[in-house]
């Protein structure tokens, strides 16, 4: 058997669209343009390239994009006065802050100092909190990305067995959430869990959210099942040249699962279509408009 490849970069292009529609429609009827700003210290390369990515399809769905790039020796004092500077800018519906930072600023602090109604991240413990008490929420975008991929691909999850590799705050347990939402049966699992193998077989769903590079082998996947591959991992290959794989052992993975993301194209382009999705609604929710249909947990 071969898997179905869940196409990411496909379904992204449809959210975007979804998005678009949406955005020209408040624009038009409500004189309302939906604003992210993207802060991101330091200089780091593979950021710097998302972070464009991330500026240009913003510009492409119609809404205002706003950047700001700040030197990595920047102070605390600096990044907080940014940001509450931004909670106040009307203009701006959501604000994402990009991780990691670096070592001297408190990620939790910052974090928490973003106005919750604006954290397009879902990384607030405010929001953190209404999505595990299954209150409305920001939710976070590559957990977001995965459950919409998920449900249309099966329609309804209720009583699946889902088992989730990676406990990060970020990934692992929104995701869990998610699906526990959705009625599925919750496994989060990590380094120190005991038979792995033997876990991640009795999965219908598996999200593999390590960022451990084809860390998971075929021979782990019950046969028909669907794998979500997080992973996002550059490896040199033997010509020296590098590519990016995902925690996933493609190769022997695709021949037992009944549906696969590939990377890249799978959960990476989901991602940012769902930071897109999630500015709109905090955009909506800002201003008592209704909220886009299909584009929320
Ligand atoms: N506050 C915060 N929020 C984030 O969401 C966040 C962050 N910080 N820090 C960095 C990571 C990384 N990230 C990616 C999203 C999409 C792709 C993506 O679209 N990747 C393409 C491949 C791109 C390539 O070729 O390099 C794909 O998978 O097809 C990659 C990486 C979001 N992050």
């Amino acid at each position: 058997m071969s898997a179905k490849i869940i196409d990411g970069k496909a379904f992204a292009a449809t959210v975007r669209e979804k998005v678009k529609s949406h955005v020209t429609r408040i624009k038009e009827e409500d004189g309302i343009t939906p604003g992210l700003a993207v802060v991101l210290v330091g200089e780091d390369p593979a950021s710097q390239v998302y972070v464009r990515s991330k500026g240009k399809q913003t510009v492409e769905v119609g809404m205002k994009s706003v950047e700001h790039k700040l030197d990595a020796e920047t102070s605390e004092a600096d990044l907080l006065a940014l940001i509450d500077q931004l909670n106040n800018d009307a203009s701006i519906h959501g604000i994402l802050v990009q991780l990691p930072l670096p070592k001297h600023l408190n990620e939790d602090l910052v974090i928490n100092s973003i106005d919750p109604a604006k954290d397009v991240d879902g990384f607030h413990i405010s929001n953190v909190g209404l999505l595990g008490t299954g209150q409305r929420s920001m939710v976070p975008c590559t957990p977001l990305g995965c459950l919409m991929m998920l449900r249309d691909y099966h329609g309804s999850l209720s009583g699946l067995n889902a088992v989730v590799i990676g406990r990060s705050n970020i990934v692992g347990k929104p995701m869990a959430q998610l699906l526990l939402g959705d009625s599925c049966t919750v496994t989060i699992a990590h380094s120190r869990t005991k038979d792995l193998p033997e876990v991640v077989r009795r999965a219908d769903i598996v999200v593999a959210a390590v960022g451990r590079p084809e860390m998971v082998p075929g021979d782990w996947i019950r046969e028909g099942a669907t794998v979500i591959d997080v992973g996002i991992n550059r490896i040199e290959k033997e010509d020296g040249k590098t590519k990016l794989v995902g925690d996933v052992d493609f190769e022997s993975v695709s021949k037992v699962a009944g549906a696969i993301t590939p990377v890249p194209g799978g959960v990476g382009p989901m991602t940012i279509a769902c930071l897109l999705a999630n500015t709109l609604t905090a955009c909506c929710r800002a201003n008592g408009l209704m909220e886009p249909e299909g584009l929320t947990a």
